[in-house]
């Protein structure tokens, strides 16, 4: 029988987790009747594209990423690209795509899963002709991730700490936001651009998101006085954000967003600076993707 070629692009640092280990795991729980299997290291910030690139262009059939949802968002577009399979074994900080589709958290767990194959296509998304898989955002939201990123410290005890230390500085922006044509202008604190439900950790902003349904969900958070962050959080947590006052959620496939000052995004949980003008488009069943 002829075996899947299957590439793992490992990265050390995501989720603040050794990975040193990974490849023997892999090599005792892979099923090799079936698969064949190479390591990669990413060694720097978009070295798992570069490999990912190269790997499109040799005889490998499946890429699968091992770390968080910003390694993903380096690799799945390449996958895209050269028309491959992407899989995931989760090791990020938050994992919000992978516990979407119900990868397990469990590496051996997750490497059975791969045994299995189960390919689905889902829905991928466009800004600025940036592509993100999972959450895309801005307000305090994008503020944060870049305060993390330039942050050492990485997992999530420090996620927190962090978040609540932001938390009582920032100031909510207004945005126009307009969805298929229909203008909303609202004062947020949050707007985040969901194609699967959550952020990470099981912090849902977006409960009734599919991946499969080629809309994104447009989140907004509404200004609130900082006592209201554990109503928003247990709505988050429970998955009940469409029932609160707090979040008004919008679904749509084209989304333009004016701010009021060039300011950072985050695509996957990456930040970059971006000017006043956000162009958003869904990109439908467009990545092959290993679930459940
Ligand atoms: N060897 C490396 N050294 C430093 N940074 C790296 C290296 N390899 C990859 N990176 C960068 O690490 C960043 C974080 O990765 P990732 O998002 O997967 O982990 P995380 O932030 O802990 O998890 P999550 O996104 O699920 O919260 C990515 O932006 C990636 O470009």
């Amino acid at each position: 029988m002829v075996k899947i070629n299957i590439l793992f692009i490992i990265n050390p640092i995501s989720g603040g987790k050794k990975k040193q280990k990974i490849p023997s795991v892999i090599d005792r729980h892979l099923d090799k009747e079936k698969f064949s299997p190479n390591f990669s290291f990413t060694e720097y910030i978009g070295h798992a594209a570069e490999i990912a690139e190269e790997a499109g262009n040799k005889n490998f059939d499946v890429i699968i990423a091992v770390g968080g949802d910003g390694t993903i968002n380096e690799i799945a577009p390449k996958v895209i690209q050269t028309g491959k399979v992407l899989g995931i074994i989760p090791f990020g900080s938050g994992n919000g795509l992978a516990r979407f589709l119900k990868i397990p958290m469990n590496t051996i767990k997750a490497i059975e899963l791969i045994n299995d194959f189960n390919v689905k296509l889902i829905d991928t998304a466009i800004l600025n002709n940036k592509p993100f898989f999972n959450m895309a955002g801005m307000g305090f939201d994008a503020h944060i991730s870049s305060v993390f990123a330039n942050n050492k410290s990485r997992g999530l005890k420090g996620y927190v700490e962090m978040g609540l230390k932001e938390m009582t500085s920032y100031q909510s922006q207004t945005y126009d936001i307009e969805i298929d044509g229909v203008l909303y202008k609202r004062k947020a604190y949050v707007v985040s651009i969901a194609n699967s439900s959550q952020y990470g950790n099981n912090v849902h902003i977006s409960p009734k998101s599919s991946l499969t349904d080629g809309l994104l969900d447009i989140c907004i958070v509404k200004p609130f006085p900082l006592y209201k962050i554990v109503v928003l959080a247990y709505h988050m947590l429970r998955a009940t954000t469409d029932k609160s006052e707090m979040v008004e959620i919008i679904r749509g496939k084209q989304i333009k967003i004016t701010r009021e000052k060039e300011d950072s995004i985050h695509l996957d949980g990456e930040p970059f600076l971006m000017g006043k003008d956000i162009n958003i488009d869904i990109v439908p069943l467009s990545l092959n993707i290993i679930a459940k």
